[in-house]
């Protein structure tokens, strides 16, 4: 559904992006794990088209939206909703205007401007607050709320704009591990019911091998690993972090990565069908 081939973006003579390709199908949770400037807000900026990227393609709908502007820029940007680290809020909005404000792109200026939203709108907005479990909040002011209910605001703002592609900017990073969780199961249930698909950039190996359903590592402005978080091995992480020799993460990298394969197997094994004996 989304591909992204041979992306390159440099600053000057900072090469960030160095022929970054990948691919995203419909409701797959996606965790990008690098280092500090490695150039994972590059990438999901160079995406939604925040910075322009010098050369590559990024094929959404088999259109490659990587040098569109005006109209199609739009359609690109309403196609792609945005999580941030600090949620973005307008703090003295209530929960619910602040997810109404998902639906702007779609609505005529007046209708935002003097905060009057149709019907359908509002209760769009109210059944994505409930898929964030926050139904009871809706008429709170935004500020009332915790950072980890804030953030979730900010996934069900996400959700109201119906996208196909969520970009997540280490969303859990100003979190306290309960909440980063609860976040993350959110965002990854969520976009699974809808078919919407997630690259999250995350500063956290354990809660990438946990949520991801694929790890993208990138390094040096090129990727590295990107394959399911079973594969990932001890080696492969201080390929993605070079220089990182910690014997405590390559224990937990090897202990998830033998869970998660477990889960597999036992996931195909109540996929296999069951033959009756006659
Ligand atoms: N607007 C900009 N102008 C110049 N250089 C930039 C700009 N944005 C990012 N950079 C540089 O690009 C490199 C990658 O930055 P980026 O923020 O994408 O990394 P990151 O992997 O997201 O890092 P972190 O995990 O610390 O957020 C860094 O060297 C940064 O200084």
């Amino acid at each position: 559904m989304i591909e992204i081939k041979n992306l390159h973006k440099s600053y000057g003579d900072n090469t960030v992006l160095s022929g970054v390709d990948f691919e995203l199908t419909a409701g797959e949770f996606v965790v990008v794990l690098g280092p500090s400037g490695a150039g994972k807000s590059t990438l999901l900026r160079c995406i939604n088209r925040l910075t322009d990227p010098d050369c590559g393609e990024i094929v959404v709908n088999r259109k490659d939206v990587a040098n569109v502007q005006g109209g199609d820029l739009q359609q690109l940007r309403r196609n792609v909703g945005m999580i941030f680290q600090h949620h973005n809020l307008t703090k003295r909005l209530s929960v619910l205007k602040n997810v109404l404000m998902g639906r702007m792109a779609e609505l005529p200026f007046w209708s935002c401007a003097l905060q009057l939203f149709p019907k359908k709108d509002v209760e769009l907005a109210k059944r994505c607050l409930a898929q964030v479990g926050l139904d009871a909040k809706v008429y709170e002011r935004a500020d009332s709320l915790s950072g980890g209910q804030q953030q979730r605001v900010g996934i069900a703002r996400a959700l109201a704009q119906q996208p196909q592609l969520i970009l997540a900017d280490e969303p859990v990073a100003s979190l306290d591990p309960q909440s980063s969780r609860k976040v993350l199961s959110y965002i990854r249930k969520s976009c699974k019911e809808q078919g919407i698909a997630v690259l999250c950039n995350l500063h956290q190996i354990d809660y990438a091998m946990e949520f991801g359903e694929r790890i993208i590592g990138l390094s040096g402005g090129k990727v590295v690993f990107n394959d399911h978080p079973e594969h990932l091995t001890p080696e492969m992480v201080e390929k993605i972090y070079p220089g990182l020799e910690d014997a405590s993460v390559n224990k937990l990298v090897s202990r998830m990565a033998a869970e998660r394969r477990e889960l597999r197997q036992s996931e195909s094994r109540l996929q296999r069908p069951v033959w009756k004996v006659a």
